[in-house]
């Protein structure tokens, strides 16, 4: 089975370009996706987040999101300690799906994973996606899906590596800085290229 990563960096169009794929019919694997499975009401990431960040649980006993992203973005030792309790629990559930996808006979998997570049991930893959903007775009777009102020929004951009920085290792670049038709015509084209590696 070929493994291929699609990454970019936050508000780049991810989500975007992984719907375009999966209409195409790739089957995508979502990181922020199994982040939240996690971190689910009952399960032992809920419990060992909430013992590393007290005060993070709403009354129902959920994940206020919003406040931890408050406590991490911004303060590199505090998410440094998030990842730590997280990252291994998603490898694992990736390694799971992925194992179960192969015994399917599914010939290429992609994981869709903002982090992908910054853990390493992509040393073992057969190739990477980037989705790029310019950072004013990319920052840009992140104040007006999220609502956030310009402080918020650096903030969180900083938290991850330019995606200047990330091109060196993109196998495809998808320019996402343009109208969606021209994103949807690029990634068609990588999409027939990753079918022609087999
Ligand atoms: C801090 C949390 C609760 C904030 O939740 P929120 O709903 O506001 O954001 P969401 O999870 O939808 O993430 C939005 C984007 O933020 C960026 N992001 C998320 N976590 C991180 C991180 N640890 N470091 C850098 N960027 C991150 C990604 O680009 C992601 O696509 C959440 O992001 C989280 O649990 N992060 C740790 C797990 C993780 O690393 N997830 C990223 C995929 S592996
Ligand atoms: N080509 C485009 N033109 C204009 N707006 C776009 C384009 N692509 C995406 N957007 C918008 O930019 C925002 C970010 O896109 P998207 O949610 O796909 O990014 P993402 O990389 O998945 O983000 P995250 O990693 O933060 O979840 C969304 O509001 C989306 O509607």
């Amino acid at each position: 089975m070929k493994l291929y990563g699609l990454t970019g960096g936050i508000a780049s169009g991810k989500s975007t370009v992984s719907r375009i794929l999966r209409e195409l019919g790739a089957q995508v694997l979502d990181a922020d996706v199994i982040a939240r499975e996690v971190v689910e009401p009952g399960s032992p990431g809920l419990q060992a987040v909430a013992e590393r960040f007290p005060g993070v649980l709403d009354a129902d006993g959920r994940l206020d999101r919003a406040k931890l992203g408050a406590r991490v973005f911004g303060d590199a030792q505090e998410r440094a300690a998030l990842n730590a309790i997280l990252h291994p629990l998603i490898g694992q559930q990736f390694l799971l799906r992925t194992q179960a996808l192969a015994e399917l006979g599914v010939e290429r998997v992609i994981y869709d994973a903002p982090l992908l570049i910054e853990n390493r991930l992509h040393e073992g893959m057969d190739g990477v996606v980037l989705v790029w903007v310019p950072r004013e775009v990319q920052k840009a777009r992140l104040m007006g899906r999220d609502g956030l102020d310009e402080a918020a929004a650096e903030a969180r951009l900083a938290a991850q590596l330019p995606l200047d920085g990330k091109r060196q290792h993109a196998t495809w670049l998808v320019d996402n800085s343009g109208d969606l038709g021209t994103t949807r015509a690029r990634v068609e084209e990588v999409w027939r290229a990753m079918l022609a590696r087999g």
